[in-house]
């Protein structure tokens, strides 16, 4: 038999319905895939006796004709997820071993469709970060090159580099800023953030929770979809899960795309950025011209005020959500002389820098005096993103744009300067803070043969069109090539 982990999800399922394998094996080539990409750090907790057992019952399940969206198929769960009896510590030394007596809304609406578990992924911890440096459990490694150490882009390095390097079939990942696009784009896949309330925040730990949405890390745009249908849906127990129907998306991927209309936000040409990036997004539009769209030039005034805007809300929601973690109630406590004394000890040795640093600018931008000056200036700037949107969306049906300003970096590179790093996110954020959905599709290399992605934005609901354009990007860029096997 052909080696499995070079199948995509969608004929991974096919190969199982048709008989061709069964998830037991399946599962087994993946599990072999994992221990021997033990160099990439991908994962911090492997669940393989999990998934044996997961896929034996899901093989058993086939034979009586019970056959879920993402049958015995396996798959990586980001570590932010909160999975029922396994180790989910957010890439935090602070929540120690906790082991969560429930599971997340999105994992288990995964798991009610057949999703076998090969384990909990890296991440930067509590999905602050570009580059999964900032995780207590050290980066996950770019599988793109052997020479050198990359960083696999961040929060969600872990899943992108285990889905990079056939490890899973898929995974989930989490987007507050850009933490699905930007590791997609840097590791040659796909990645798309949905609508804000598409997937239920229940039971993910929460980093900004206006902005956090969950979403997943595939090899193909169909995949993305075929993943997102599973991970969407209405959920009671998040009062901003949206009582929407979940569409059928992977149908959107393959059709045509004529007469569509496509925006190219000047806004989004910025100083510095490398000369490849800019013609491999001015190719995406002779790709998409080609395949019927109609190109239209826009404007998004206010997109040079959504990064700073996000640092700003992004850590005051994070100052207010991490102040559970003070050594009561789970994971690590360090004990003090007396009660405030245990919480700094608590908090100062079980948070890493990066965290630290925002939950002082988020205490600091919330504190009387300042709240009018950065706040709530913040939260009138992300209004004024939200009207450019709307504004666009008289012109066109969805947007094209790079994903990041750059190609994967080398480990350690940007750590001392945050503001470097926070710059990876500057085509990314502004569908966070406007909730739109968007996707990353790999579309080319650098001089350097490392991979890059290019993004669609649309309308708020609309992942559809989103995936028929990305899978009309897709189709016209080929994307095909896969990073050398070095590390097994
Ligand atoms: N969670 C994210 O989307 C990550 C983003 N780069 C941040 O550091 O906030």
């Amino acid at each position: 038999m052909s080696d499995l982990t070079q199948l995509s999800l969608f004929d991974a399922l096919d190969g199982m319905a048709k008989g061709d394998f069964s998830s037991v094996e399946l599962t087994e080539a993946h599990i072999k895939a994992c221990e021997g990409g033990k160099k990439l750090n991908a994962f911090i907790s492997d669940t393989h006796d999990l998934a044996r057992e997961q896929a034996k019952a899901s093989d058993a399940r086939r034979a009586k004709g019970e056959v879920g969206l993402l049958e015995g198929a396996p798959l990586a769960v980001k570590d932010l997820f909160c999975t029922e009896g396994v180790k989910t510590c957010a890439g935090s030394k602070i929540l120690g071993d906790f082991s969560p007596t429930y599971e997340s809304s999105v994992t288990a609406n995964m798991k009610a469709d057949g999703m076998v578990m090969l384990g909990k992924l890296n991440l930067d911890e509590f999905a602050m970060g570009s580059s999964n440096e900032t995780s207590a459990y050290g980066p996950a490694i770019n599988p793109w090159r052997k020479d050198e150490d990359l960083v696999p882009g961040g929060s969600s390095g872990g899943s992108a580099s285990a889905v990079a390097a056939d490890m899973c079939l898929g995974a989930t990942a989490t987007d507050t800023g850009g933490s699905i696009r930007q590791p997609a784009s840097f590791t040659g896949t796909v990645g798309i953030k949905p609508t804000y309330g598409r997937c239920s925040r229940w039971g993910t730990v929460a980093f900004a929770s206006s902005l956090d949405q969950a979403g997943p890390i595939a090899k193909t745009v169909k995949d993305a979809a075929i993943l997102l249908e599973s991970m969407s849906g209405y959920d009671p127990k998040d009062s901003t899960s949206l009582n929407v129907d979940v569409p059928k998306w992977s149908n959107a991927c393959g059709q045509s795309i004529k007469g569509l209309r496509i925006g190219i936000p000047k806004e989004y040409t910025i100083d510095g950025m490398p000369e490849e990036i800019q013609a491999l997004w001015d190719q995406g539009v002779e790709w998409m011209k080609a395949a019927g769209a109609e190109i239209v030039p826009i404007s998004l005034p206010h997109t040079k005020y959504a990064l700073p805007a996000y640092y700003v809300v992004a850590p005051a929601e994070a100052s207010s959500n991490l102040a559970r973690y003070d050594g009561m109630r789970y994971g690590l406590r360090v004990e003090g002389e007396d009660l405030a004394d245990t919480y700094e000890r608590t908090r100062t040795e079980g948070f890493g820098q990066e965290v630290r640093r925002r939950i002082m600018i988020g205490t600091y931008v919330l504190s009387a005096g300042y709240y009018d000056a950065y706040y709530l200036r913040a939260q009138k700037v992300r209004s004024r993103i939200v009207q450019d949107f709307e504004n666009a969306w008289q012109k066109c049906d969805a947007i094209l744009t790079p994903t990041a300003p750059s190609a994967a970096f080398a480990v350690g590179r940007k750590v001392s300067d945050p503001v470097q790093m926070y710059l990876n996110d500057i085509f990314t954020v502004t569908t966070n803070l406007a909730g739109l959905p968007g996707i990353s599709v790999p579309a080319g290399l650098d001089k350097n043969g490392l991979p890059l992605g290019l993004q669609l934005i649309g309308r708020a609901l609309d992942e559809e069109t989103v995936f028929k354009a990305a899978s009309a990007l897709e189709g016209a860029a080929g994307f095909k090539t896969k990073p050398a096997k070095w590390w097994s």
